[in-house]
């Protein structure tokens, strides 16, 4: 990373900004309009065919639900929008494959394999609270995949910004997981159905830089695609660049930046489960010849040897499962062999899991 992409990132963490009421905008398509009220919570309002930005009532109380957790000290104790490190952080041994002090592997064996765990016969999460606990830090250190460690040193970034990324990244897996509970309620489920997947979750940020273009039409900063995992929380700067598919119309929308606020993604593995209710949209990356722009999305994702179809409370006689049952980090690899690493494989879709009915 360079340090020049790395400034811009911290200084990007001006916490004191990101905590201010965040406002959450939801960028997803909600196929068929779901009552909200119960427990009375809103579902990330209407049923607008791509993005909505929450009123100011359903943000408030999304940010009451998602201080939700500190009941019976399941999460954070601290507020959830405060930037606070983890209690009990400090001195505790870290099951990390990496001897955090020496910018080499440890000792301890570790995964040689270059693909996912081999999938489990079923869905296999999880459900001990304690666990739930497991740090963004931690998780990320033990479950990114052995192909970015392969060839990668760690980076030599020093402590201090190193502890803020994985402090960031501790931060918003608390609100990703807050998240999951309002689309759970949303869908009518408990509000943690979907948590105890994410125990061991494999999410990560990436930091894109978008240098500006001399001839912007005649390129995209990404493609069109779709997010492929769970949730996907964006932080982008003021630029703007990011377009999302109108469905009604095929039309790309600029999705406008708002300051101090998230733009949260719905992914296919959300619409899988929710067999339909939600679909991931469709969106892309544009440049500009003016500006150089950067976002920083975090993904949160499941662990690759979860399998995932639709859930048995949202399928029945009337409504079966849309979905063939598939293997998350299956899925993702075979994603980035065809995406970003270009081996010629065919680019993974969504649809190709779905059932003929
Ligand atoms: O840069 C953005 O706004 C979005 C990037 C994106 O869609 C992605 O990384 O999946
Ligand atoms: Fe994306």
């Amino acid at each position: 990373m360079s340090s020049q992409l790395l400034r811009h990132f911290l200084q990007s963490l001006q916490i004191s900004d990101l905590i201010k009421p965040p406002l959450i905008i939801w960028l997803c398509m909600l196929a068929n309009h779901v009552k909200l009220d119960k427990n009375s919570m809103k579902k990330p309002t209407s049923s607008m065919t791509e993005f909505t930005q929450v009123d100011e009532e359903a943000q408030r109380r999304i940010s009451q639900a998602a201080l939700l957790g500190r009941k019976s000290g399941q999460v954070h104790p601290a507020p959830l929008f405060k930037f606070s490190s983890h209690p009990g952080r400090e001195g505790k041994k870290r099951s990390s494959k990496w001897d955090s002090n020496s910018n080499k592997p440890s000792s301890r064996p570790r995964s040689t394999g270059r693909s996912p765990p081999s999938p489990r016969p079923a869905e296999s999460p999880s459900s001990t609270s304690q666990r739930r606990h497991s740090t963004a830090r931690s998780s990320l250190r033990r479950h990114s995949p052995p192909w970015w460690r392969r060839s990668e040193p760690r980076p030599r970034t020093g402590d201090s910004s190193r502890n803020a990324c994985e402090e960031y990244a501790e931060w918003l897996q608390n609100l990703g997981f807050r998240l999951l509970e309002l689309l759970s309620l949303s869908l009518g489920l408990h509000a943690e159905r979907l948590n105890k997947y994410f125990n061991d979750n494999t999410g990560y940020i990436r930091l894109n830089h978008y240098p500006s273009c001399p001839e912007p039409q005649l390129a995209l900063g990404v493609g069109r695609h779709k997010d492929g995992g769970a949730l996907t929380i964006l932080s982008q700067d003021d630029v703007g660049g990011l377009d999302v598919k109108r469905k009604s119309d095929g039309e790309w929308v600029r999705v406008k930046p708002i300051p101090n606020s998230f733009i949260v993604n719905v992914g296919d593995i959300i619409q899988v489960w929710s067999n339909d209710e939600y679909e991931s949209v469709e969106h892309r990356v544009s440049v500009n010849s003016e500006r150089e722009r950067f976002s920083f999305p975090f993904f949160f994702n499941p662990p690759f040897q979860t399998n995932i179809r639709p859930l048995e409370e949202l399928t029945s006689e009337e409504s079966p499962a849309r979905y063939e049952e598939y293997n998350w980090g299956r899925f993702f690899k075979a994603r980035r062999d065809s995406n970003f690493r270009k081996l010629n494989k065919e680019n993974i879709q969504i649809y190709h899991f779905r059932k003929a009915l």
